[in-house]
């Protein structure tokens, strides 16, 4: 990890963001369906439109070329990702003094979420990020970055550098854990284009407006609750709210 704090100064407003989604896939919905709502954030203003319009082209090539969208090798690596949640939900449940089976039992991140996000090169990296400043709508998220970096965690008042390892995933913290989520970004480069996927789990749909709050089996006199319960539903509703003000979402669930 390096620690990167001049520029932070200068880009903590910045509102414009540079990354393409360029695959979204809900690996529970009969194998892999690509979504054709691929865009996250096009507010370039110049040179925007060239950009949009490139963006645009990948979208249609992906539409006429759904099966670019669902090759094998993206369901294999769900299948992996599927894995790794099982032994991460018991080892989780572990730590907590729970038996292995209890967040699974909980359903909290019974579905899973791929995305696939391009990052093209930015002529002007000073004004645009590759992603805002967020942390995940998630239970957790696992992050796969390619070798160029860019990742930055926020950690004791500063952005942090998360290096690039190779053969390594990153675990994020996401808000419905309910401890600190880790907020995070990605930085634009000039040189050279990013790419990463970001898999998220969540609790699944049928369990949209279940209540979610702290575990009743590690509450006590000692260690009271910090947040009320929330469904999914709620918090993602809220956050979309939030997230326009810039504003903690987290804090409103505090009790
Ligand atoms: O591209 C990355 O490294 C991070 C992606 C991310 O934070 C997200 O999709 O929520
Ligand atoms: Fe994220």
């Amino acid at each position: 990890m390096g620690y990167l704090k001049p520029l932070d100064a200068s880009m903590s407003n910045l509102k414009r963001t540079r990354c393409i989604c360029i695959l979204q896939m809900d690996a529970k919905a009969s194998g892999s369906i690509p979504s054709t709502e691929l865009f996250r954030k096009t507010t370039l203003p110049l040179g925007g439109m060239l950009w949009v319009s490139i963006s645009r082209m990948v979208l249609w090539t992906l539409k006429l070329y759904p099966s670019f969208a669902v090759r094998k090798e993206v369901s294999e690596y769900m299948k992996h990702m599927i894995k790794l949640r099982d032994v991460l939900s018991e080892l989780l449940s572990e730590a907590l003094g729970l038996s292995s089976d209890h967040l699974a039992r909980i359903e909290c991140m019974e579905s899973e979420h791929l995305s696939c996000l391009y990052y093209p090169p930015c002529p002007e990296p000073n004004l645009t990020l590759g992603l805002l400043k967020h942390s995940d709508t998630t239970f957790f998220t696992t992050v796969v970055q390619d070798d160029k970096g860019g990742l930055q965690v926020f950690h004791q008042d500063q952005w942090v550098n998360v290096l690039p390892v190779p053969g390594a995933l990153l675990a994020n913290i996401g808000d419905l854990m309910q401890f600190k989520s880790a907020e995070h970004r990605v930085l634009a480069r000039c040189v050279g284009s990013r790419v990463s996927t970001a898999c998220c789990f969540f609790p699944s749909s049928s369990h949209l407006f279940k209540p979610y709050g702290p575990i009743k089996e590690l509450l006590s006199e000692t260690n009271p609750p910090l947040y009320r319960e929330v469904s999914n539903m709620e918090y993602t509703t809220a956050y979309q709210k939030n997230v326009r003000h810039r504003t903690s979402t987290l804090a409103l669930f505090k009790l």
